[in-house]
């Protein structure tokens, strides 16, 4: 759906509905064109300084930069030193756990996100965010900040959703600008495809943890 035309009220309404009924929803244009366009220049201001990191696969003393994984490199947000448009982000996801907990009794606590940047030829294999590291992750929420993106850019995110009948299905989603993927991090195996061209996010987790 779009998100521009709708207030937002009626927007995470429609979030905290599709998330009950189908563990996952897709947003398009969540933020407006100015609001993406100063994160993707702030994340590119960030890069050009140096501060990304491979990203790595685990957590805790598990934690491992294995490139046949996943070839992303990160930046974790400090929520002790959000600049004004990162407070103006996270504010906005906890609008989404708001309505998650008041619609779909998440018990959601907190929120932690990182930039990602995926180069050309990289990618994360199939995985599920939460996982018996970090059972506390439940719902994901990506924002895509880089400029235009088309089919033949590829690098799309496949989530593989049940069917009724026990079988799998894929869907996948181009990092379009300005689109937003919310999805329940135990249920929604996914994977970012190889990208043809630079491809630029905020990824993060709302947690059962404070
Ligand atoms: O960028 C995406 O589309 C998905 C990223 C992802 O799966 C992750 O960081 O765990
Ligand atoms: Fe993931």
């Amino acid at each position: 759906m779009q998100a521009n035309s709708r207030l937002m009220e009626d927007v995470l309404e429609m979030i905290a509905d599709e998330i009950y009924t189908k563990s996952y929803v897709v947003i398009d244009n969540f933020v407006d064109e100015i609001f993406r366009k100063a994160l993707f220049d702030e994340q590119t201001d960030l890069l050009e300084k140096g501060k990304f990191r491979k990203a790595a696969v685990g957590s805790g003393d598990k934690k491992q930069v294995i490139p046949e994984i996943r070839s992303d490199e990160v930046l974790w947000m400090d929520e002790e030193n959000l600049s004004l448009l990162q407070r103006e982000y996270w504010n906005r996801v906890e609008e989404i756990k708001t309505i998650l907990n008041r619609r779909c009794f998440l018990g959601l606590k907190s929120f932690e996100g990182h930039f990602a940047r995926y180069p050309i030829g990289s990618f994360y294999k199939r995985h599920l965010d939460q996982f018996h590291q970090v059972p506390y992750r439940e719902v994901t929420v990506i924002l895509y900040v880089n400029d235009r993106w088309t089919e033949a850019d590829e690098g799309a995110l496949r989530m593989y959703l049940p069917n009724p009948d026990g079988t799998e299905r894929i869907e996948d989603y181009l990092p379009m600008p300005g689109r937003l993927v919310v999805f329940l991090s135990a249920e929604i195996p996914h994977e970012v495809l190889p990208t043809k061209k630079e491809r630029n996010s905020i990824t993060g987790w709302l947690k059962t943890i404070a």
